[in-house]
Parts: C-alpha cells; sequence; structure tokens
C-alpha cells in the first residue's frame, strides 16, 4: 500500500523561515543567505518524509510567502506595478519584486490578502484582467523538484490548479464588469502544459493539482471548466501523471463523473471534513481505472488518528479504484511541526496528539496495516491504547449550568438603546483595542516566561505601558480609550492561557501569513474561568482617564476558529461552554464599572461553511453563543463587536442579530461600500467602518478619512458612524500609529463640524 502526504509546514521547528525573511527585509541578510535557509527547511521536510517512510513525497510546497502569490509569479501574472523582470537581473531585484507583492514598497500597494477557505491561513489574492497574458515566467516547481532529486529523493510537484487559481484571484481594477477571471482558463491551460512538459523532461513521475475549490459551491458549479481543464491537460503525451487534489469538503457526485471522464490518473479526497466523500464515490460506482489518494489522517487538527476508524473508513474504498493510497486530507501547513517540542505538556493530553511529524508515522503506519495487517498487529495495537483522560477533561459544574440555562440564549434588557449610546456627540472616535506590540513590551514578557523579571516586575512594565498608551489617547482626543492590550501575546492565546479545558504549546507555531504565525491552543475539555481575566487591567487603564475605556474580549467563535478544538462534542456545544466564561467576565467587567466591552468576532466569516446549505446552521449557533456571551449587561452598557474582513454579504443577518450596538469592521479596502450594503440588508445598529487600512505601513492623511467618512455618511446616518481603524494597531509601530490616529480625529472633527451646523 502506497503512502502520501500533501505538503509540510514551512516555516520550521523554529520558525526559521520568519526569522530569515524578517532578517532579508530589514536588509541583514542578502538572497544568498535567504536562499540557503529556504533549501535547507525544504530538505528538512523532505528528510522527515524518509524518516517517516512515507513513499511519495510531494515538493513545491514550499514558499517565501504564499502558494498563491509563487503561482501568479510562475505564470507571469505580475501587475504593471510591481514593474517587468530585467534582462539578466539578479536574484536580489527578483525576490524584491515577489515581496512587493506581498507586502507592498514605497508607493506600490500590495496584493490583496484574505483567508485560503475556511482556515487562519492567509493567500494572496492575484489580480487578472482580459488582457493577463499567461506563460510559463518561472521555475520555481523545477527548481525544487531537482533539488530533491539531487538529494535523491524522487518528488511529486504540487501546484495550485488552474481552476482553483482562476476562482480565487480578483479581476483587476478596470476590468470590464460582470468579466470573471474564470475567463481566462484557456489562455491558462496552455501555461500549464508547458510547465508540464519541463517537468516530465526533468524526469517527474507525477504532479499534483490542487483544486480545494472543488469543496466550495463556486468550484462545484464550474464543473464544465473543471472537466476541460483536465480533459486538455490529461490529453497531452508528454507529461507526468496527474493527481487533483480536492480538499476542505466533498465535492459532490457531477465532480466525480466528470473527473471519471477526464485523461488525470488519481484524485485526492478529503475523508476527515465529512463522511459524504466516500459515499459519494460509491453512488457514482468508483473510479473505475483511476486511482484514489485517501485523505485519512486529519491535516487541520492536531489530534491522534484513531487508527481502528481510519482503517474501516479505508475498508471499502479499496473496491472503489484501481488504487488506493493512504494520505492526509489536506497539507500539513495548517498543523504545528512536531510534538517532541511540547516537553512540558500534561502527558495524559500529549499522547492524544499528533502534529506534522507525528502525522508522517500515521500515514506510514496506516499503509503497513493494509499491505501487511499480521506485521503491523502489534505496532496497531500499541496506537490503539486509549490514553488516560488528561486532567481537566470534564467539568460538571460547567455542563450543570449550560444545562440549566436552556438552549436559547437569554435576550439582552432593552432601553432606548442606539447605535451611538451616550456618546459626547456624533462621529465618536475609537481603536480596535491593540496598541504596537513593542519590542520592550516582547522582551518584558520573554523575560518574564524565562524567570529573569518576576510577576511583579512585569506587571510594572505593563501598567507602565498602559499609562503610556492611555495618555498617547488623551492627548489625540479619542473618544473612547483602550487599555492596548500590552499583555496579550496574541487575542486568542492570552485567553486560552487563563481557562481551563485549553491548553497551549511551547513551539506549536502555525503560519498565518508570510512571515507572522500563531501558536494556537488546544481545546480539549470542558471550558470554565477559574477567575476574572481582563479585569484587572481594564480598570487599571479607566484609573487612569475620565474617558470611557472600552474593556476587550475575544468572542467563543474567534475563541474556537483560531485553536485546535476537541472533536468529540459538536462544535456549538464547545461555544457555548466558552460563551459562559465570557459572560461571566463581561459581567465582572460591568460591575467594575466599564461601560463599553467589546466582543471581538474577527473569525465570525472564516467560519461560515464553505457551502451554502450548511451556514443557517452555523450562523444559528454562532449568533447564539455571542448572545449568550454578551446579553446579562444592563441597559446602559454598551456592547461593541470586530470583525476584520469585509465579505459580509452572506452573514449580514447574522451580524444583526448578534444584537451588539457598535459593529467595527474592514470597509477601507472596499472603499465604504460595505456601508451601504449593510445598510440596504436591513442593518441598524451602529457601525465604525474602518476609516482606513492598518496592515499597509504607510500614514493615512486626514483628507482622505474625511473623504471616507463622508462617503459613508451617504449610507448611514450620523447617530449611527463610529470612526476608527479597520483592524487592531499591533502589527504597526508607533512612528505610523499616532500620526494616523491624529488624522483620523482630525477628520472625524471637521465631518462632525458640518453636522452640527
Ligand atoms: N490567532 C490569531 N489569528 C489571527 C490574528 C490574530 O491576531 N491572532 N489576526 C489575523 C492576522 N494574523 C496575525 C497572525 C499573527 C500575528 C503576529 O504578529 N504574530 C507574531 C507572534 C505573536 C506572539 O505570539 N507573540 C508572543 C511570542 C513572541 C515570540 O516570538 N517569542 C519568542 C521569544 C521572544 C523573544 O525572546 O524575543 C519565542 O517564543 O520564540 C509574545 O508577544 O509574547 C509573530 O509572528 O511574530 C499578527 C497577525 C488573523 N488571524
Ligand atoms: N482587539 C483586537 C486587536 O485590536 C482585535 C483584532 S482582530 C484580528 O488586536
Ligand atoms: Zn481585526
Amino acid at each position: 500500500m502506497t503512502t502520501t502526504v500533501h505538503g509540510y509546514p514551512r516555516i520550521g521547528p523554529d520558525r526559521e523561515l520568519k526569522r530569515a525573511c524578517e532578517a532579508y527585509w530589514a536588509g541583514r541578510c542578502g538572497p544568498a543567505d535567504l536562499d540557503a535557509v529556504g533549501a535547507r527547511l525544504r530538505r528538512a521536510a523532505w528528510e522527515a518524509y524518509a524518516a517517516a517512510g512515507i513513499d511519495e513525497m510531494p515538493s513545491n510546497t514550499f514558499s517565501y510567502y504564499d502558494h498563491m502569490l509563487d503561482t501568479a509569479v510562475l505564470f507571469g501574472a505580475v501587475p504593471g506595478r510591481f514593474g517587468r523582470p530585467a534582462e539578466g537581473e539578479d536574484r536580489g531585484a527578483e525576490l524584491d519584486r515577489y515581496f512587493a507583492m506581498a507586502r507592498g514598497a514605497r508607493d506600490t500597494a500590495p496584493l490583496e490578502m484574505t483567508k485560503w477557505f475556511d482556515t487562519n491561513y492567509h493567500y494572496l489574492v492575484p489580480e487578472l484582467s482580459p488582457h493577463t497574458a499567461f506563460r510559463l515566467a518561472g521555475g520555481k516547481p523545477l527548481a525544487e523538484y531537482t533539488q530533491a532529486k539531487g538529494l535523491g529523493y524522487e518528488t511529486r510537484p504540487v501546484l495550485v490548479g488552474p481552476l482553483t487559481f482562476l476562482l480565487l484571484s480578483k479581476p483587476a481594477a478596470g476590468a470590464p464588469d460582470g468579466w470573471s477571471p474564470l475567463e481566462l482558463l484557456e489562455g491558462l491551460l496552455p501555461a500549464y502544459a508547458e510547465l508540464l512538459r519541463v517537468l516530465r523532461a526533468a524526469g517527474a513521475q507525477g504532479v499534483q493539482l490542487d483544486e480545494p475549490v472543488l469543496a466550495t459551491d463556486a468550484g462545484r458549479a464550474a464543473v464544465a471548466g473543471f472537466e476541460r481543464a483536465y480533459r486538455e491537460l490529461g490529453a497531452l503525451d508528454d507529461r507526468p501523471e496527474i493527481t487533483v487534489a480536492a480538499y476542505f469538503g466533498p465535492v459532490g457526485t457531477q465532480v466525480l463523473e466528470a473527473f471519471k471522464r477526464t485523461g488525470a490518473e488519481r484524485i485526492a479526497l478529503d475523508l476527515v471534513s465529512g463522511p459524504e466523500a466516500a459515499d459519494e464515490l460509491a453512488a457514482v460506482s468508483g473510479l473505475g481505472d483511476k486511482a484514489l489518494v485517501a485523505g485519512v489522517v486529519d491535516g487541520r487538527n492536531v489530534w491522534r488518528t484513531d487508527m481502528r476508524a481510519a482503517l474501516s473508513r479505508l475498508g471499502p474504498l479499496l473496491g472503489l479504484a484501481r488504487e488506493v493510497v493512504v494520505g492526509t486530507s489536506c497539507s500539513l501547513l495548517h498543523v504545528p511541526v512536531d510534538l517532541d517540542a511540547e516537553t512540558d505538556m500534561d502527558p495524559a493530553l500529549r499522547a492524544r496528539l499528533a502534529f506534522a511529524r507525528q502525522k508522517l508515522d500515521e500515514v506510514a503506519l496506516l499503509g503497513r496495516a493494509l499491505s501487511d495487517p499480521e506485521g503491523a498487529a502489534a505496532e496497531l495495537e500499541r496506537a490503539r491504547t486509549a490514553p488516560p483522560e488528561p486532567e481537566g477533561f470534564r467539568n460538571p459544574r460547567v455542563r450543570a449550568r449550560l444545562e440549566a440555562l436552556g438552549p436559547q440564549a437569554p435576550e439582552r434588557a432593552r432601553g432606548g438603546r442606539r447605535g451611538g449610546g451616550d456618546a459626547p456627540h456624533y462621529l465618536p472616535t475609537t481603536t480596535i483595542g491593540s496598541f504596537p506590540q513593542t519590542e520592550d513590551i516582547r522582551k518584558a514578557r520573554a523575560e518574564h516566561r524565562s524567570g529573569a523579571i518576576g510577576g511583579e516586575e512585569y506587571e510594572r512594565r505593563m501598567r507602565a505601558e498602559i499609562d503610556k498608551v492611555i495618555a498617547l489617547q488623551e492627548d489625540i482626543g479619542l473618544d473612547v480609550l483602550v487599555h492596548g492590550e500590552p499583555e496579550r501575546n496574541d487575542m486568542v492565546q492570552y485567553f486560552a492561557e487563563r481557562l481551563g479545558g485549553y491548553t497551549t504549546t511551547a513551539k506549536g507555531w502555525v503560519q498565518s501569513y508570510g512571515s507572522r504565525c500563531v501558536r494556537p491552543p488546544i481545546l480539549f475539555g470542558d471550558v470554565h474561568r477559574p477567575e476574572p481575566i481582563t479585569v484587572r487591567w481594564t480598570t487599571y487603564a479607566q484609573s487612569r482617564t475620565d474617558k470611557p475605556v472600552k474593556g476587550m474580549l475575544t468572542g467563543p467563535v474567534t475563541m474556537l476558529a483560531w485553536s485546535f478544538v476537541r472533536d468529540d462534542q459538536p462544535l456549538a456545544d464547545t461555544a457555548r461552554q466558552v460563551a459562559l466564561a465570557l459572560r461571566d467576565e463581561v459581567a465582572d467587567l460591568e460591575r467594575e464599572g466599564i461601560r463599553h466591552i467589546q466582543v471581538d468576532e474577527a473569525a465570525l466569516r472564516e467560519l461560515l461553511p464553505l457551502r451554502a446549505a450548511d451556514r443557517p446552521a452555523y450562523l444559528d449557533w454562532a449568533v447564539g453563543a455571542f448572545r449568550l456571551a454578551t446579553s446579562g449587561v444592563g441597559e446602559r452598557t454598551r456592547i461593541h463587536t470586530h470583525m476584520c474582513y469585509s465579505e459580509f454579504g452572506d452573514i449580514v443577518g447574522a451580524i444583526e442579530a448578534l444584537d451588539a450596538d457598535v459593529a467595527s469592521v474592514e470597509a477601507a479596502r472596499s472603499h465604504m461600500e460595505l456601508v451601504g450594503d449593510l445598510d440596504r440588508a436591513g442593518y441598524r445598529r451602529g457601525i465604525g467602518p474602518g476609516v482606513y487600512d492598518i496592515h499597509a505601513p504607510r500614514v493615512p492623511t486626514a483628507d482622505e478619512i474625511e473623504a471616507a467618512l463622508r462617503t459613508a455618511l451617504r449610507a448611514v446616518d450620523p447617530e449611527r458612524l463610529w470612526v476608527n481603524p479597520d483592524c487592531g494597531l499591533k502589527t504597526r509601530g508607533y512612528p505610523e500609529v499616532e500620526p494616523a490616529l491624529r488624522n483620523m480625529v482630525e477628520a472625524a472633527r471637521r465631518v462632525r463640524a458640518d453636522l452640527t451646523g
């Protein structure tokens, strides 16, 4: 039985990629140093596959920033503002253009960044127009294939497939209305064909074309384009074997039927994300003479694979394809590198986990179990032994409290609430919560962790930071202040570290975008709050000012979306447990006199199921959890919420149903169009459309913010309009933040002056 995986974490066991990229950007190392790190990281992945005994290894799963960006560059889809490659340009110039597309350059805006399906990974959105002329313009897949070959590894280059590439791209500014990048399919296929020929000529026996878009409604609807693409690529005579990889959900029988009519040899399916995939295979009477890569080891979560369940899932598939290859459900990009680094973890919990390296062993073991059941029997038995229950797994008190509350979220007390609440004037100004996480703050935290400074000294430094942030906000003239979140390493991890039922990792980093990583906590048991979490920081900040300070919490959906969550009960049940803990925190903040409380649901949109049919049920529990967290407050307390991404079309009803007083949302990049969209869709609460984009390092002028506010006022009445940036300021520096906020306050003043006459 053959085994394979879709890909491996790129960042390295110690975030070597982050350090190398950031050193390169800062001019602390050159292109050769960066490339040497890249080569080492790729080699380490192949060595890990080899050590585990994975038969078929992937290549071209590495990236300096993102694989969609790599694909755009590979096929020459580089927008003109980034310049053209000069004849004989050096590696530095090539890398600088690549990173300019990712991060922007002096006067050049980067490509837009957005979420990769329903994960916390972000990709860069290629900009295409009817004039885009694709050609094979880069050599990355070949170079990685050749590097592996030189090391003695035969690999299968992995590429983003044409359908996914086009459907995830966006029309460039100026493209005709109603034009879709999918119209470029015909022009794109020859470039793929050329690439397949080149790889074949270099010796590649197989390639993998990733088509996760097939798990979405849009991908399924494009089944004709899918069939056409793989008929055409399948018909090439000089090509490697083609594996089409669909993951993140079932693809439906139409796609499977279409696949069978193409010349592609294999399809990789995700058997973890839903049981439907196996039923669908049976419904189309199997794959005939084509092979199946059966993704039974979860590439997105950290729980050890239940071998018995995986084997019983594999059994019935064996008759449904010419050959079955055992694999992961998707790339291991989404899980941390190595569980062995977690030396301080409760052994009972660790025994339940598998990170990327451990998942390789699981795939290999499943392969052995199928080809040599007797030989693998002892090993399987060991893998099957149920580990003891970790401490904190069950909490009867939490269960009893939720039971007593009943299934309905309690209603919030209603008064004469309006969006603006008791704001001092029209267009109140505020921020989203975090202020820059400076070197000093991170250093204090590192010193505290290592024991170099004690808890009191750490608290003292954080309070000094809060003093600074409060004084700065007063000086700038903001209306609703924040404490700046200096004490938080991350908005999810911070709370997870202080809630029962959660554990955090020491080195479990996962790439979020580019060099930015997160350490998703692990929610393994019943969640409860042993003691107040934010109250003393918020009340301290409030004690330093007469202006209202907004308390800042991370909402239940986001606490789940950015964690690895137990899979032994519905997400909805787990969300209610988190919500209950937050409800107590909200009550404590209110009791201590905090009048504005923001509950961030940055990931509300992200967890939205890929298929429309599954959405109402999700929104129902997501909204219910938010209301459970927030509905305990009295009439005079203002509940705020924040969401970072602007594709709200599908969830406006849910945003209204949250029953928050104000929602701050990303709008700068959509030029405030969102405000009108929300209004037309029936949103009637306060709205704080982000008036500038905090993701870019530039300082917005007061004029442009004023213009943005005036645009917003065309769609919403002034009582409902709040003024704020589009997300937290933690990734920025004070030299940008301070003038940007001053300009924001100035812009609000100008518009307000007109409104009050
Ligand atoms: N979980 C999560 N997902 C999210 C977001 C978010 O805020 N949180 N925002 C959106 C965008 N994503 C983002 C993801 C990461 C970062 C980010 O800045 N990450 C930091 C790490 C943040 C962190 O955990 N910092 C810790 C630990 C920092 C660290 O690197 N420590 C060193 C040692 C410290 C030293 O000696 O300097 C280590 O552990 O090795 C702290 O501040 O305490 C980074 O990659 O640099 C920003 C945005 C969407 N998804
Ligand atoms: N309150 C959080 C912050 O300002 C919300 C960020 S959403 C990614 O950082
Ligand atoms: Zn945000």
